[in-house]
């Protein structure tokens, strides 16, 4: 059957580890390398055992045939020692071998040490009825986990996880993405990519997309609402006719402020009044989903900064509610008729980097949905967060929609990044 989500072993194979001689650093490095890259849901299971090979095949069984894992990884035990037996449980397990991890993993490790070549670590497939488990040994040095897995991008060396995804593709299990900067997921273009969420994408009218505009429709509402908004941009000067916009659709639930009907959101709204009254993991889930959006542009070759993330009204407030979240800022982030669904910037314990992407909140004076003290309140709490390239305006006569003025303001901030990223 297959997993909803990639379950993955994770087994350190070390004598002393495992007698308590010195403490376990395989299974910490492994979690801490996982939780870095992986942008997908997974969960893992551990193993702490010593250089037994009966252990270890047992082990390796258990994992694929019982755990049902979709990926299991070893740490310890390739050496040439007479105790080092990982590539021969690992061998004694397999259906069929895939020597190019092997040979990457040699070829990388080269890169960090003369040694290398010492490592007889192997990659293969362990494949039982229903199902099927890709397991790669990597060397004990704590440090050869990250060093083999994201090689060396920089100078042109591969890691070797590169090439995880798409083969658990090919074996049946699920999607695996990854955060491009710690490893970028390689898939052919003909294969089938991951899905992250349903979303009408509209390609340029010609050539290769240089740009991406994620734009998020406001509750209620679904992603057929923006359909013509990149030519609406563009006929108020943005230089978006080479941008994909890609339009995701919320999916359906209570909308405990609108009598618990159901209704396409991107978050619960506890109460209709309080810019904190959002239902927080909800708002989570959505901005994980903006996140693996992005993340997928720059896998697909559009460079970061050259990505736009906005929203109108609720979908506003998850753009920039997903600033908080991102650990790299992006080509901009803007709210249209929204707001930072927080409280207050004190409860945020922890901001990355995304909020250092340039921001852009527009909000009708007139606005009776959304009061117009919220984006105010939401702009003094962004610049507490550590925003400061932000940018606020509110629009007479405007209500809660988007008038002439707004479009061509968030032409030219579009303009702006688009331009200065050339
Ligand atoms: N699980 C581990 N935790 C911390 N350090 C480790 C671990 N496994 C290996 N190392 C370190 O990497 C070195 C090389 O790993 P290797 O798998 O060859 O171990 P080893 O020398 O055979 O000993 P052992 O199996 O007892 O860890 C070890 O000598 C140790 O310094
Ligand atoms: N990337 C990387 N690969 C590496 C190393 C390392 O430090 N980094 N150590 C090497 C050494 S010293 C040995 S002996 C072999 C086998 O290590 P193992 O027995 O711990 O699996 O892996 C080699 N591969």
């Amino acid at each position: 059957m297959k997993n909803s989500k990639a379950k993955i072993g994770l087994v350190s194979i070390s004598d002393r580890a495992s007698s308590g001689t010195y403490q376990d650093k395989g299974i910490p490095s492994l979690k801490e390398w996982l939780a870095k890259a992986l942008l997908s849901d997974y969960e893992v299971v551990e193993k702490l055992i010593p250089d037994e090979q009966q252990l270890i095949e047992a082990t390796l069984k258990e994992l694929c045939d019982q755990e049902n894992c979709d990926l299991i990884l070893t740490t310890g035990g390739t050496g040439p020692s007479r105790r080092d037996v990982t590539p021969e449980a690992t061998l004694a397990v397999a259906t069929r071998t895939l020597p190019g991890f092997g040979e990457q993993m040699r070829a990388v490790s080269l890169a960090f040490v003369p040694t290398a070549i010492l490592s007889r670590q192997v990659g293969v497939l362990r494949e039982i009825k229903d199902h099927a488990a890709l397991i790669i040994n990597l060397p004990g040095q704590p440090k050869a986990i990250a060093e083999t897995l994201e090689g060396i991008p920089s100078k042109g060396i591969h890691g070797i996880f590169a090439a995880v995804p798409y083969c658990i593709d090919l074996i049946g299990g699920p999607a695996i993405e990854t955060r491009p900067n710690v490893v970028k997921a390689f898939r052919p273009k003909s294969a089938p990519q991951p899905h992250v969420i349903d979303a009408k994408i509209i390609e340029p009218k010609e050539g290769k997309a240089d740009s991406t505009i994620i734009m998020l429709h406001g509750l209620g509402s679904d992603g057929s609402d923006f359909e013509h908004f990149r030519e609406e941009l563009a006929a108020c000067g943005a230089p978006v006719e080479q941008a994909r916009l890609i339009l995701p659709t919320a999916p359906e639930r209570a909308i405990a402020a609108n009598k618990g009907f159901l209704m396409r959101g991107w978050f619960d709204l506890l109460d209709t009044d309080g810019i904190g009254a959002s239902d927080e993991p909800a708002l989570i889930e959505s901005a994980r989903i903006a996140e693996r959006l992005i993340a997928l542009e720059e896998t697909k070759g559009i460079r970061r900064d050259r990505i736009f993330l906005g929203g109108f009204s609720q979908g506003g407030c998850v753009a920039l509610y997903t600033a908080l979240k991102l650990d790299r800022p992006i080509g901009g982030i803007f709210c249209l008729s929204g707001y930072l669904p927080i409280e207050s910037a004190d409860d945020i314990e922890h901001v990355g980097q995304g909020i250092l992407s340039p921001i852009f909140l527009a909000h009708g004076k007139e606005d009776s949905d959304v009061p117009p003290v919220y984006p105010e309140i939401s702009v003094r709490e962004l610049r507490k967060l550590g925003a400061t390239d932000l940018w606020s305006k509110g629009y007479d006569g405007a209500g809660h929609d988007l008038s002439i003025e707004e479009v061509t303001d968030l032409s030219d901030f579009l303009e702006k990044s688009l331009v200065a990223s050339q």
